[in-house]
């Protein structure tokens, strides 16, 4: 099958539907497809042979955090060319109705269109503007994944019709197998938490995490906090206590390897998130790697962790409750060990071998559907010029 897929946010820096589309593209590749993946990038930034840029990305802020997007004539000349030169059996769209190059390719496409919604929240400005431009193309889409229960919902409040729930894919194997690092793993006196993640936007929540951390240091001052991801340990220190700071140790963005080595070594993995999270990837990847996971309780998270049966669990945004959470982690390495275990064990359901097959599932309905109906508009034509059946 040819397959083209086009991911709005910018393949320079890391981020869940990137990696969402980088790897369901080198799955369907694996298995034999041929597939073609639009987005932005810079002219430095190494791209798979299967990614086309689209072209350099500008920072708009979007849901709470800075989406790089590129949008307007030049993208949209890049855009059909691109589906030009692709005569894909299938366009997979993603985040359909964020103003980028995904709603360039809803308007200018012919075909069967799937789209996959990530986002658990559309009221921002820029959506809201680019919604009623978009409104009228939507109904080019024949088939609609939403990744969570929340992006479902998103997509029946603000956008209309329905989704399927597919979720986010991990390749669960390549976490399983990694092992501990020595220098990330934490002792019974100076054990290690890691949080990873753009640090920079708030909703990520490294600010809830600093505000509990003075009274996890006053009951573990051992305490190493490893901190993964992009981002100014400069910018998001400010103003955070001398101590706290201290307690820190900034890793910058780490590779693939790294990143689960490190989430396989920390004693907790910890998602202080504060909103806008659809689903949760990044826990995902934690619990595969067997990392005890403590989550803010957004429903997003709350599913993932199956009610808190595969992670723990404490009030969104209440650093004293994620302080005392943490602490009864810290001190109970069995409680730490059972759900790190239910974690990797429920992982397996959002494995991409489980993930892939649904969303080709939808791909072949669509396509079907898309000639089954050309097939009747011929018959009908047929049946007309023939003057009827009678
Ligand atoms: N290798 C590496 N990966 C990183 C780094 N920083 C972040 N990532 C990866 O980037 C991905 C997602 O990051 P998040 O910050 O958790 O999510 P998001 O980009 O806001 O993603 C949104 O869409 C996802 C896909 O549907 C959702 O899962 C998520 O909840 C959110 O709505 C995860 O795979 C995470 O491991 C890094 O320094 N290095």
């Amino acid at each position: 099958m040819r397959v083209g897929i086009v991911c709005p946010y910018s393949f320079d820096v890391p981020g869940g539907v990137q990696f969402h589309v980088r790897d369901l593209a080198e799955h369907f590749i694996g298995q034999g497809h041929e597939v073609s993946v639009l987005a932005p990038a810079d002219s430095e930034t190494a791209l798979p042979e299967y990614v086309v840029s689209a072209g350099r990305a500008t920072a708009v802020r979007y849901n709470g955090s800075v989406a790089r997007l590129n949008f307007g004539p030049v993208s949209a000349a890049k855009v059909n060319r691109w589906l030009d030169h692709g005569e894909f059996d299938v366009l997979h769209l993603h985040e359909p109705v964020t103003p980028s190059i995904s709603v360039l390719a809803l308007m200018a496409a012919d075909g069967p269109i799937v789209a996959t919604f990530h986002t658990s929240m559309l009221r921002s400005r820029t959506m809201q503007t680019a919604y009623p431009i978009v409104r009228p193309s939507l109904e080019k889409i024949s088939g609609r994944i939403a990744v969570s229960e929340d992006a479902r919902r998103t997509v029946t409040t603000h956008v209309g019709g329905d989704a399927v729930v597919i979720p986010n894919g991990v390749y669960v194997d390549r976490f399983e197998h990694a092992r501990r690092r020595a220098q990330w793993t934490g002792t019974p006196t100076r054990p290690t938490i890691a949080f990873l993640g753009r640090m920079g936007e708030p909703r990520k929540g490294l600010p809830v995490l600093a505000a509990a951390l003075p009274a996890v240091l006053d009951a573990v001052p051992g305490l190493r906090v490893l901190v993964a991801g992009p981002g100014d340990p400069a910018e998001v220190t400010e103003g955070m206590p001398d101590r706290v700071v201290a307690a820190m140790e900034f890793l910058g963005a780490v590779s693939d390897e790294d990143k689960a080595v490190l989430l396989a070594s920390a004693d907790v993995y910890v998602a202080p998130n504060t909103g806008g999270e659809s689903f949760g990837i990044i826990l995902i990847e934690a619990m595969s790697a067997g990392a005890c996971v403590l989550a803010s309780d957004l429903s997003a998270f709350w599913r993932v962790l199956d009610g808190g049966t595969a992670g723990a669990l404490f009030r969104n945004e209440d650093p004293e409750d994620l302080a005392a959470s943490l602490l009864t982690l810290l001190a109970e390495p069995d409680r730490r060990r059972r759900l790190a275990t239910a974690g990797q064990a429920r992982a397996r359901q959002f494995d991409w071998s489980v993930v892939a097959d649904r969303i080709m599932a939808v791909y072949e309905t669509v396509i079907e559907g898309r000639m089954a109906a050309r097939q009747g508009a011929r018959t009908g034509w047929t049946r007309l010029l023939r003057g009827g059946d009678r």
